[in-house]
């Protein structure tokens, strides 16, 4: 659908969910333009759609926002800047806070004055669920935070309402469920299991790369994670950032739960995995109680009722293609890094 009279303003662009939003709304004929702390580019380095502007502008300094807000006048906000490690939160909790939290407030009181007629999507979180109190979880089920993270977004999830409520605003808030894609942190659940089976189908018996305790990601053949009892609702990035562009085309602002309404545990995910490259996933992962979350949320599953009910949405991908595709990216990534050709890589299996 070409929507060409129309302009985007996505904080946080340059994050995974920021770089497929840009993307599909230039698609959608929009005009985008964005901001970010830091624009270097990532591991992922295919780089932003020239026609996309990207400009630096940090979430804590007010004069920049503004400044940037003026520039671009936007139609459409999408919020999507945030310090995402839920567990690391716990030791910056008021940097956490500062950008998680007043940052957005600050957005929704520069929209006000600036583009008061912008409609805004807030990017808010099942981690504000923390160990959920019933399965699955929807827009009513009670938040019971774990972390600074969770508690920041409950308090701009809050301020969203009170915000709408009080002015008048259309702020509306997706409730984003785990996702991740090619274009995730590498210090994710799922970026490190395709990075640990992209690892084992080339014979890498050490990765380049480091984990959350500045060790090799994958030493002596094996992947270190940490629980993998974990289960959570894990959908793909690339989907996710349809539902954002739904809920602000909807005609009353409102809250949505956005996840696959499936949920699976990290053991099965490795299966699948490390299948799919024919290996068994048993000799290849292992856990590492230095990873283990003391204090870690619950199992996750999104109720999807509400939005495939009033928006018609609901996650396409499937995860054996979500971590296919993965795994694939991961191994032309090390491919390239290690100078080897097409082929000395070999053949994946479909993900099942
Ligand atoms: C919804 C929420 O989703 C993300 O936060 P997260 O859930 O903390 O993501 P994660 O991939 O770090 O952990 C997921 C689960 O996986 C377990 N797990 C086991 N072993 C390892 C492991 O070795 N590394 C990691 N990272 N996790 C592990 C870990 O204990 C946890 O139970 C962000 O997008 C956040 O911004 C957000 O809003």
């Amino acid at each position: 659908m070409q929507n060409s009279s129309k302009s985007a303003f996505i904080t946080g662009i340059t994050g995974q969910d920021g770089w497929y939003l840009a993307h599909n709304l230039l698609a959608k004929g929009y005009r985008v333009h964005g901001i970010a702390r830091h624009l270097r580019p990532g591991r992922h380095c295919v780089p932003f759609d020239s026609r996309i502007e990207l400009m630096r502008a940090c979430l804590t300094d007010p004069g920049q926002i503004k400044a940037a807000l003026l520039h671009s006048r936007p139609d459409e906000i999408y919020n999507l800047a945030a310090f995402s490690r839920t567990y690391a939160s716990r030791a910056f909790p008021e940097a956490v806070f500062a950008v998680n939290g007043l940052g957005a407030v600050s957005i929704f009181d520069l929209a006000r004055d600036i583009c008061p007629g912008a409609k805004i999507f807030q990017a808010s979180s099942s981690e504000m669920f923390g160990k959920p109190p019933r399965q699955p979880q929807n827009e009513a089920t009670p938040f019971n935070p774990l972390n600074p993270y969770a508690e920041a977004k409950i308090y701009a999830h809050a301020a969203a309402a009170d915000y709408r409520n009080r002015h008048g605003q259309f702020i509306a808030c997706g409730i984003l469920f785990n996702h991740e894609s090619e274009r995730s942190a590498q210090d994710f659940a799922l970026q490190k299991i395709a990075h640990g089976a992209a690892c084992a189908r080339l014979g890498l018996r050490e990765s380049p790369l480091k984990n959350e305790l500045g060790m090799p990601m994958v030493s002596d053949g094996r992947l270190h994670m940490g629980n993998l009892t974990a289960a959570r609702d894990w959908g793909y990035a690339r989907d996710y950032v349809e539902a954002m562009w739904k809920v602000l085309q909807h005609d009353t602002p409102d809250d949505f739960v956005i996840g696959t309404g499936h949920s699976r545990d990290l053991e099965t995910i490795c299966e699948i995995a490390y299948r799919s490259v024919n290996l068994d996933w048993r000799n290849h992962v292992q856990t590492d109680t230095g990873l283990l979350r003391p204090v870690d949320a619950g199992r996750t599953q999104a109720d999807t009722g509400k939005i495939a009910g009033l928006l018609g949405w609901q996650a396409e991908t499937s995860m054996a293609v979500m971590l296919g595709n993965m795994i694939d990216a991961q191994t032309s990534i090390l491919a390239a890094e290690l100078n080897l050709s097409i082929s000395d890589i070999p053949a994946r299996q479909t993900c099942a």
